[in-house]
């Protein structure tokens, strides 16, 4: 139920946190990109809307920041209906569990983020929930012991995740929509960083807003947090408006690679480079020697890494491409990995 948090999972003081609230869209038209996804999505709504019915359960998959929260809540928007919000760890009792469900009305939504960490009694426990919209409950203990079953309001559950790999075939198989999201281009984040400095009324140049979004690893959730940055910087060093000065300025100060990427994407294409002579190398050889879940590298850093050609898969493993060299500023040695 821990929301506050950023995409490294640091706490947000409470102002952040009221920002970050401010700067999340609520309507599919505030919501940039995605297109596929959303269309689908708007689709789905208006067919639920004019039926009357509860959206079909829905899973939000893709790494984090990319607006999977963001989604669920516009989802409740557009349905004009309550949201109950909590998440796989924090829910560890089926009681809890029933608590929820039973306070849902009619066409209510019930996101429960990063569902992959449900406990195995809770996730069975839910089957039934979303498949017949009715649940089990066990009255007293003991001799007097009985289970009552107890029908639910019509509901829809929405779940998040960013290791879809990590969730049981029966779950994925009870979500009749299942979106994945993608990282976002440059323009799309610098539209992005100019409507949240709109709502901050902090004045930017175009210029400025691209050199931010092209920093931002494709995501919203680092772009925001770096036009917050950006934007201490230009008050107290500057005038108060970002212009490529000051943003260009503030972004070496922070030590903000000039693709974005962060200190594990970094590692992860050293590591090949300086412990496998640039690979191939296996994805759990490669977990060990970055000390990272092999998992987490697959579904968090490697989709990154690979959209911008810094690696590449192959049969027998990951390889670095050129490019990862040129960025580290390494030299290939000759012959390293077969391509001379
Ligand atoms: N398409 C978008 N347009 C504008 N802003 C966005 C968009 N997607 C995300 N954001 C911004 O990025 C922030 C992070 O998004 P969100 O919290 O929805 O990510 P998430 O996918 O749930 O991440 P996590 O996996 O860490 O929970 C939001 O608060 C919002 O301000
Ligand atoms: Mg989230």
């Amino acid at each position: 139920m821990n929301e506050n948090l950023d995409a490294s999972g640091e706490n947000l003081s409470p102002e952040e946190f009221d920002i970050e609230r401010a700067l999340r869209p609520l309507s599919f038209d505030d919501f940039a990109g995605q297109e596929q996804v959303l269309e689908n999505l708007q689709i789905f709504v208006q067919a639920a809307n004019m039926r009357g019915d509860a959206l079909d359960h829905t899973l939000f998959h893709g790494p984090p920041g990319l607006g999977k929260t963001t989604l669920a809540h516009i989802l409740a928007n557009e349905l004009n209906v309550g949201i109950k919000i909590t998440s796989g760890p924090v829910l560890d009792k089926p009681g809890d569990l029933a608590g929820l469900l039973t306070n849902l009305d009619e066409r209510d939504i019930l996101f429960i983020d990063e569902i992959h960490r449900l406990s195995p009694i809770v996730e069975e426990y839910l089957y039934s929930a979303m498949e017949d919209y009715r649940i089990d409950i066990m009255l007293e203990t003991g001799p007097n012991a009985r289970t009552v079953q107890i029908n639910l309001n019509p509901f829809t559950l929405i779940g998040a995740t960013t290791r879809s790999g990590l969730l049981t075939a029966p779950m994925r198989a009870r979500f009749g929509i299942s979106s994945r999201l993608q990282y976002y281009s440059t323009e799309l984040l610098s539209g992005i960083v100019e409507r949240s400095s709109e709502i901050l009324k902090v004045p930017i140049s175009q210029e400025a807003a691209i050199e931010i979004a092209g920093r931002s690893r494709g995501t919203p959730r680092i772009a925001n947090a770096l036009l917050r940055r950006v934007r201490d910087f230009a008050q107290i060093k500057g005038n108060g408006k970002i212009d490529i000065e000051i943003a260009r300025y503030s972004l070496k100060a922070l030590n903000v690679d000039a693709h974005g990427l962060d200190e594990m994407d970094n590692k992860i294409l050293e590591t090949i480079i300086d412990k496998f002579k640039g690979g191939p190398v296996g994805i759990t050889t490669l977990a060990t020697a970055v000390s990272e879940s092999a998992e987490t590298i697959e579904e968090v850093y490697e989709p990154f890494l690979i959209q911008q050609g810094f690696i590449y898969r192959t049969p027998r493993g990951r390889e670095v491409t050129e490019h990862a060299y040129r960025h580290l500023g390494r030299t290939k040695v000759p012959g390293q990995n077969g391509l001379f």
